[in-house]
């Protein structure tokens, strides 16, 4: 069978984009996405995304991490399928859409996607670490110098130990560059490695940054290896509402592969 694809990347985490909305796709078969997300072997990318009708909304997301299971949130994916919904004359500028941890409204601009994310209330600190689920989990641990980790064995470490385990976590490593900017690196849980980006990942340092008093803004500039992403939220004792992702979401290509 012949498979359309279209490829997206939002500040560098990369994604194969499918409109599912005939419901063609073998969803469940968790290497089949595997491959095609392989970089030797198939397209490449850090997750696969399924575009589907929803009954009350434009449309839904579905995602898939690279190691072929369905994943939690992914922030940069929402971002991208909202590109990928205009490209397809699904939406026009604004859009309401399903995905795993409910509804999100969107917006864009020039290639620009600001995306609401889930409200945060719970957050775990301790004197390593924050821990937060801003649609998916993760790991906030603060550092000097983000250039001088190794991520991939460092994350690798934190994800499979004491609490996670098999479960796992996403694994941020945060470098504080002024009152409201921060750089950080990521490792990625279903990638199991260090990706270029991560939406939910960055919004999660935001909040975490905010909540241990690392900054009093309520908008921060985050760079990430693959660009610069912006996190705005409302706080009002625990609680953080109106949360934005907001940055490049763009087309790369699209193709055809046999499966
Ligand atoms: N790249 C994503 C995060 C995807 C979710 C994650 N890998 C998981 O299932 O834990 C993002 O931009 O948020």
């Amino acid at each position: 069978m012949k498979l359309h694809f279209y490829k997206y990347q939002g500040t560098g985490n990369d994604f194969i984009m499918i409109d599912n909305r005939s419901l063609f796709f073998p969803k469940s078969n968790v290497g089949l996405i595997e491959k095609l997300c392989n970089r030797r072997f198939g397209i490449g990318a850090d997750g696969l995304i399924l575009l589907e009708n929803s009954e009350k909304q434009d449309f839904k997301m579905m995602y898939y991490n690279a190691d072929g299971n369905e994943g939690s949130m992914c922030g940069n994916g929402g971002r991208c399928i909202v590109a990928f919904a205009k490209q397809l004359g699904i939406i026009k500028n604004e859009t309401s859409f399903d995905a795993i941890d409910g509804l999100h409204f969107a917006s864009v601009k020039n290639e620009i996607v600001s995306l609401k994310m889930i409200d945060v209330s719970d957050i775990v600190e301790e004197s390593t670490h924050s821990f937060l689920n801003t649609g998916s989990p993760h790991h906030v641990t603060f550092c000097n110098s983000v250039s001088a980790i190794n991520v991939k064995e460092e994350g690798a470490k934190i994800r499979y130990g004491a609490p996670y385990f098999k479960t796992g976590a996403n694994v941020n490593f945060v470098e504080k560059t002024s009152n409201n900017t921060f750089k950080v690196r990521t490792y990625e849980r279903g990638v199991e490695d260090e990706t270029l980006a991560c939406g939910t990942g960055v919004t999660a340092v935001a909040i975490a940054a905010h909540k241990t008093l690392k900054t009093t803004k309520s908008t921060i500039e985050i760079e990430v290896l693959g660009g610069n992403l912006e996190v705005s939220f409302k706080n009002e004792g625990k609680n953080y509402t109106n949360v934005f992702l907001k940055g490049p979401a763009q087309f790369v290509f699209e193709g055809t592969i046999e499966i």
